[in-house]
């Protein structure tokens, strides 16, 4: 028997974490999952935007607008940030990140620092606003190359019925 030729390439397979990692968020508005990968395509760190542990997501804002204290934005842990933060102990350096959305001027800064070489996003959404513009800056600045993901996947669909697998 020959081996299956509609397996998912590695870009897919990490995006697809990344994007799995993203439906844990409590964000209603936009929900971003991200996934480190080192050298050897091991995945070493995931996360996704939520809240900082101990900030119950039932008592912080989820909204966008109004009294800056009363939205998300000064609360929310993004989903680079977490994904560097809960790697599994292991220097960066030479990783790559995968990001359902373009990371943010404050993302850009901890990518950088954390050694990461390649940000791999699927969304640019907020291609035109000033962070996202500074984080492109940034990562030419500083080396990090950043590339839409490579596919022609619209959809993955997972099943949880036993009799599936
Ligand atoms: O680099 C980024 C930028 C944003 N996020 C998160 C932060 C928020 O929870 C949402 C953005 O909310 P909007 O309603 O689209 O303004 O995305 C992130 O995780 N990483
Ligand atoms: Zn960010």
């Amino acid at each position: 028997m020959a081996k299956r030729t509609d397996y998912i390439s590695w870009d897919e397979y990490f995006m697809g974490v990344a994007l799995l990692s993203g439906r844990r968020s409590k964000d209603p508005s936009t929900q971003v999952g991200a996934c480190i990968v080192n050298k050897q395509n091991k995945i070493v760190g995931a996360g996704y935007n939520g809240l900082p542990i101990g900030c119950s997501d039932d008592d912080f804002p989820w909204g966008k607008q109004g009294d800056f204290l009363q939205t998300k934005y000064p609360y929310v842990c993004h989903a680079e940030l977490n994904a560097i933060l809960n790697n599994i102990g292991m220097d960066l350096t030479g990783c790559r990140i995968y990001t359902a959305l373009f990371p943010c001027n404050e993302c850009a800064k901890a990518i950088i620092q954390s050694g990461i070489k390649e940000v791999v996003f699927l969304s640019d959404k907020y291609a035109g606003n000033d962070s996202f513009v500074a984080s492109k800056h940034m990562f030419d600045t500083a080396g990090v190359s950043y590339r839409k993901v490579n596919t022609q996947v619209k959809k993955i669909e997972l099943s949880f019925d036993e009799g599936d697998v």
